[in-house]
């Protein structure tokens, strides 16, 4: 039987480098597991779950059939749950079907928000309530919020340019598979387009570390030879930004356990405490959380970014050896449940397709996505688009149990009454078409972030091949006065996209150094910043051929010190405002990618279908109940 590794603090966020918060993919190699057992210590939480009807159970939840690297079966019969549900939970899963939504007398449900969440939103309200009315309300003139592809024309051919997120991870977790869900229900398999795991982009991840680019450990096969392995401990040793990475784990044994009153901090502190001292955090994982939430360390939950890793930490230590001993993989129970649910429906030709990528997109960009979501709810005669439709106000109507909607036009029926509202809108601006009745939503913020594309001729004109590189908090002002974050070089990254050669990369600039700007960089500002930033780091002195600035205001919500219990607070101010009949879905929640905006978008429809009081918050009213993967007797 094939034992886990001890699941380190850092070592785990380490390999969380560059990939989703919260991925919880099974990167253990070929790990087999069979089975999912509760601990112990969750089973009052199941009973509190149960009493708030969610299902859950107590043990022996199966996982068949082996798993590659990155989770994918191997072979058909695929691997899936087989959750074992106690007698009263099913039973208590039943909504009273006076409560409950049915096909047939669904009418008037709003969508809020015209982003990837909202779409998704209303194509799963479209597929389970076939008869439902839908309409969804969105304040710009275009649908897809901040997925963002645009071709253009240069050089006698065309490339693309990514504005806003431009890959999804092919994680093999509740959210990596309700994203393959979704991409067969649009019939996308043969637009995918894949970074192979062993491409340059996939295996060359950079820090910037002054005043060079340093390669950053990466797992995968290339890593078992002697000569991959002896790079990988020279560089440890040799490269100042890894300071105080091998200490701290060694020293990590010997620390003293949280504090027990300790109900969240930063993951800057978490680190401090655990590795004793700040280099890691300002070094390496600093940059890691500028990649995906342009965020800042010393803010950011760790609670809420990597709640595994806190949940893993607040063990007694025998139970946390007990569980590293036992082997196999934590994961939530209601992903665990979800993943199981949908697992079985995805083709094996897709997860097989996918079980060699590190990351993937489509041919004409990850807009694809939201273009054919619209595209095929424009052909639904239930689905009404409101375009240019800025909301002023959501209040509840207590004679009709709905909630109406005022909009800022005088147009006739701009506005409104629904029989549910699901807002796919940032939570903050959520809070604002309330009469100050949604505080706990007010209170998350988003920082902005100025994306620059840019295109040159020369298709050698980088240092490296790979990913890109990103840059840690520790970076000093004059090694980064631009307040980048990071470049991704987009030639790179993904190939396939462009129809002449040449060299694309992307600079992000801004996310939470500058929080407190109240104006930013113009357009030409941002060029000439970014042009500085790839002169400085990378020696780039040649001319692009083609540059586009686009500021995304507001774009990534942050999870910072407290927000789960922010979150548990405004599942009670929603109730109490619209008496469950707003629910929010997206990114300001339980997660900022765009496999758990999707996510979310699908369990708040099916949770509407079971009942409709419900707020999307129903997970942060009960403690998160950990299931865990056991290897499998059978394989190993
Ligand atoms: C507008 C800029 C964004 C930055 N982060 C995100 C956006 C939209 C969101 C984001 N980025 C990543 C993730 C996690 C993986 C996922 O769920 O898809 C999220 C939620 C990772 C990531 N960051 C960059 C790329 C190309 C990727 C995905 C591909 C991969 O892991 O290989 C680049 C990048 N994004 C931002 C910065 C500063 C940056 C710098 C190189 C901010």
């Amino acid at each position: 039987m094939r034992s886990q590794k001890p699941e380190h603090a850092v070592v785990t966020l380490l390999g969380q480098c560059f990939t989703t918060p919260k991925c919880q993919s099974f990167h253990n190699s070929s790990r087999t597991v069979q089975g999912y057992r509760t601990s112990a210590q969750t089973q009052r939480q199941h009973v509190n779950a149960q009493r708030r009807g969610y299902q859950t159970h107590t043990e022996g939840l199966n996982i068949s059939s082996s798993t590659l690297s990155n989770g994918y079966p191997s072979k058909s019969p695929v691997a899936r749950f087989q959750p074992h549900q106690p007698k009263h939970a099913k039973q208590q899963n039943k909504s009273s079907p006076s409560h409950a939504i049915q096909n047939n007398d669904a009418t008037g449900i709003a969508v809020l928000g015209g982003g990837i969440t909202g779409l998704a939103t209303a194509h799963y309200l479209a597929k389970e309530l076939p008869n439902a009315k839908i309409t969804i309300f969105e304040g710009s003139e275009r649908m897809g919020g901040w997925l963002r592809s645009q071709r253009y024309d240069v050089n006698g051919g065309k490339i693309l340019f990514e504005q806003g997120p431009r890959t999804l991870r092919p994680s093999a977790t509740a959210s990596g598979f309700t994203t393959l869900e979704l991409i067969q229900d649009l019939k996308l398999e043969n637009q995918l387009l894949i970074a192979t795991k062993d491409s340059d982009a996939a295996r060359n991840r950079f820090i910037y570390y002054p005043d060079h680019l340093v390669k950053m450990p990466s797992p995968g096969k290339h890593m078992l030879n002697m000569a991959s392995i002896f790079q990988v401990a020279w560089s440890l040793r040799v490269e100042p930004v890894f300071q105080g990475l091998v200490y701290g784990i060694c020293t990590w044994p010997f620390r003293a356990p949280r504090p027990k009153d300790l109900q969240d901090e930063s993951v800057g502190s978490f680190l401090e405490r655990n590795l004793g001292g700040p280099n890691v955090g300002d070094n390496m994982v600093s940059a890691v959380l500028h990649g995906i939430y342009a965020g800042d360390i010393q803010r950011l939950s760790i609670k809420s970014l990597m709640p595994k890793i806190w949940y893993l930490e607040g063990l007694p230590e025998s139970v946390r050896n007990g569980r590293v001993m036992r082997g196999g993989a934590l994961m939530e129970y209601r992903d665990a449940k979800l993943h199981n649910e949908i697992f079985q429906k995805i083709q094996p030709s897709l997860t097989r397709f996918l079980s060699s990528a590190s990351v993937y997109t489509f041919k004409d960009g990850i807009g694809t996505l939201s273009g054919t979501l619209e595209k095929s709810l424009r052909g639904n005669p239930n689905v009404e688009f409101k375009l240019n439709s800025q909301i002023k106000s959501l209040e509840y109507d207590n004679k009709d149990d709905a909630v109406k909607i005022t909009t800022a036009s005088n147009l006739p029926n701009s506005g409104g009454k629904y029989k549910k509202v699901i807002s796919t809108i940032s939570g903050r601006n959520l809070s604002t078409l309330t009469s100050e009745a949604l505080p706990s939503l007010a209170s998350i913020y988003s920082v902005t972030v100025m994306v620059v594309n840019l295109y040159y001729t020369n298709p050698d004109i980088l240092p490296q091949r790979g990913f890109g590189y990103l840059i840690p908090r520790s970076i000093s002002l004059d090694q980064n006065p631009e307040r980048a974050l990071g470049v991704v070089f987009d030639s790179d990254a993904i190939k396939g996209q462009d129809t002449v050669p040449g060299t694309k990369v992307t600079v992000m600039l801004g996310g939470h150094w500058w929080d407190s700007f109240d104006s930013y960089p113009d357009q030409d500002e941002g060029t000439a910043m970014a042009m500085a930033v790839l002169k400085r780091h990378l020696g780039v002195h040649d001319e692009p051929a083609l540059v586009k600035v686009a500021l995304q205001k507001d774009c990534i919500p942050q999870y910072t010190v407290g927000h789960d219990a922010r979150m548990k607070k405004a599942h009670s101010e929603l109730m109490v405002a619209f008496k469950g009949k707003v629910a929010v879905a997206g990114n300001s929640y339980a997660g900022v990618g765009l496999n758990d905006c999707i996510k979310s978008a699908r369990e708040v429809v099916m949770g509407f279908k079971e009942d409709d009081d419900l707020t999307g918050l129903e997970q942060f009213t009960v403690p998160r109940h950990w299931v865990d993967t056991v290897p499998s007797p059978i394989n190993s």
